[in-house]
């Protein structure tokens, strides 16, 4: 294998020095040749100076002792697959007996400077294998997302991780997810990013912008239900219960016929239904969601509590019924009163951008994976986008999405308006368009301006 690379960096120098004007693919293809190299010569020395080798078998050195020849090597992991990538390199390795997944994570910033990468994160594949992605410059300084990615019903991909695969929003797995970040820390591009990859999907995008609607209005066409204000939110949200009170129905009536028919599944969710029959699924995106807890009056009191209530009810039940939450923030915390913390706890995946203090990092991470706290209070200002996103695992990544204008948005968005679901339950709040604008030709002046 080594003898393998050694001929490709060879070709490929021999190449470059024939005409050093290369176009930029070619450097980045020498330069990740190079660091293959550079990891398989420099393998087995840096896995002994990292303390990942284990002594060889007893039978080898009594083998050894009796042939009378010099003990054998440490043994480090086994090399099982290679991959260059565009970003750097994939290593998955297979652990020697007394090896550990945990030793090996714990290295990886001794693996990064030794084999000279930018960047070695580890994850276990399975029992005794584990994954050792490297990169080889910083990945999230230009997001740029590759040009192949894995699109499927319901799964996303929003962002860049660090490690160089692409992070994705899959609503089946994790259905309710929190973003939460200082202003000017990037969260709106991030749902902006979300919204455009959304459009492209068979799923109908209903939204609360507490920012009097500047963020999600201009994107309407491709919204089935708007909201602009906490009045208009609160029925919207009541009439999403009782469309969800609906699906529930639609499921039940649809497990009595399976029930009597063997062997036939048996729904439980909007995902078991035969096609003809599923509802569109619904992705709630609201933004700016403190603004929906504050109150100044007791009317207002009274409208909170509403809004909360329906918000906790659809985040407890909406999945079976094909209901999903993005919830977007500056902070979500038990400051803004009773049902946030119950409301919180059911948003699995968690997104934290640039936060001002430990307390706002606690509330999307506190609860389930605190060593991501430290890593969200620590992410410079001049890196907007630049987020840590984890779920209940207890994992966590840097990650962060490209920069999509709203112009582009709303290009994504109208391209794919004939997308845009019908709801009848929610017809009072489909946002009202104006006629779309056809361009006239503007005619050309029969004679030249008079000029001063
Ligand atoms: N992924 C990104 N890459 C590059 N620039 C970004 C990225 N995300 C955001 N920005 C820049 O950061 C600025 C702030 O972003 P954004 O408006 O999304 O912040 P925000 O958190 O929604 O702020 P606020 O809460 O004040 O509305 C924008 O001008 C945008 O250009």
């Amino acid at each position: 294998m080594s003898r393998l690379f050694v001929v490709l960096v060879l070709v490929v120098a021999a190449a470059g020095l024939l005409r050093w004007r290369r176009p930029a693919w070619y450097w980045l293809t020498f330069g990740i040749a190079l660091a293959t190299l550079r990891v398989l010569v420099r393998y087995a020395s840096v896995m002994e100076a990292c303390g990942l080798t284990v002594p060889p078998p007893r039978w080898r050195l009594a083998l050894a002792r009796m042939a009378n020849r010099p003990a054998p090597a440490s043994r480090a992991p086994r090399i099982l697959r290679l991959r260059p990538t565009r970003t750097g390199l994939v290593l998955r390795l297979g652990l020697r007996p007394g090896q550990d997944a945990f030793d090996v994570a714990a290295s990886c910033d001794r693996l990064r400077h030794s084999f000279a990468m930018y960047g070695v994160t580890s994850r276990e594949i399975r029992s005794g294998v584990v994954e050792l992605r490297m990169t080889g410059y910083d990945v999230l300084a230009q997001v740029q997302m590759p040009v192949k990615v894995d699109r499927t019903p319901m799964r996303v991909p929003v962002a860049l991780r660090e490690d160089g695969a692409v992070h994705y929003r899959d609503y089946r797995t994790c259905p309710h997810a929190l973003t939460v970040g200082a202003t000017k820390s990037g969260k709106s591009v991030y749902q902006r990013n979300l919204v455009a990859e959304l459009a492209t999907q068979d799923v109908a995008l209903v939204g609360i912008d507490c920012k009097q609607g500047v963020e999600l209005f201009p994107l309407a066409r491709r919204f089935s239900a708007l909201a602009d204000n906490p009045d208009t939110a609160a029925d919207l949200l009541d009439a999403l219960v009782t469309h969800m009170e609906g699906v529930y129905q639609l499921i039940r009536a649809n497990q009595r016929i399976t029930a009597d028919i063997p062997d036939a599944e048996i729904a439980a969710d909007i995902w078991d239904l035969p096609e003809t029959l599923r509802p569109t699924p619904i992705v709630l995106l609201v933004d700016e969601v403190a603004e929906l807890a504050l109150f100044a009056t007791k009317e207002e009191e009274k409208r909170r509590d509403r809004i909360i209530t329906a918000l906790a009810r659809l985040a407890q039940l909406g999945r079976a019924a094909g209901i999903y939450l993005e919830i977007c923030g500056q902070r979500f915390g038990s400051e803004l009163g009773k049902g946030i913390t119950m409301l919180r706890a059911q948003l699995t995946a968690r997104t934290a951008h640039r936060v001002n203090d430990e307390t706002s990092a606690n509330m999307a991470f506190g609860d389930i994976a605190p060593d991501a706290v430290l890593a969200a209070i620590s992410i410079p200002t001049d890196t907007p986008g630049l987020a840590v996103t984890g779920d209940s695992t207890g994992g966590w990544a840097r990650i962060r999405t490209p920069h999509t204008s709203m112009r582009q948005a709303v290009n994504a968005c109208n391209r794919h308006a004939h997308r845009t679901a019908e709801l009848p339950g929610l017809a009072a709040f489909r946002p009202e368009l104006p006629p779309t604008v056809s361009l006239v030709k503007i005619p050309a002046p029969t004679e030249a301006p008079a000029s001063a």
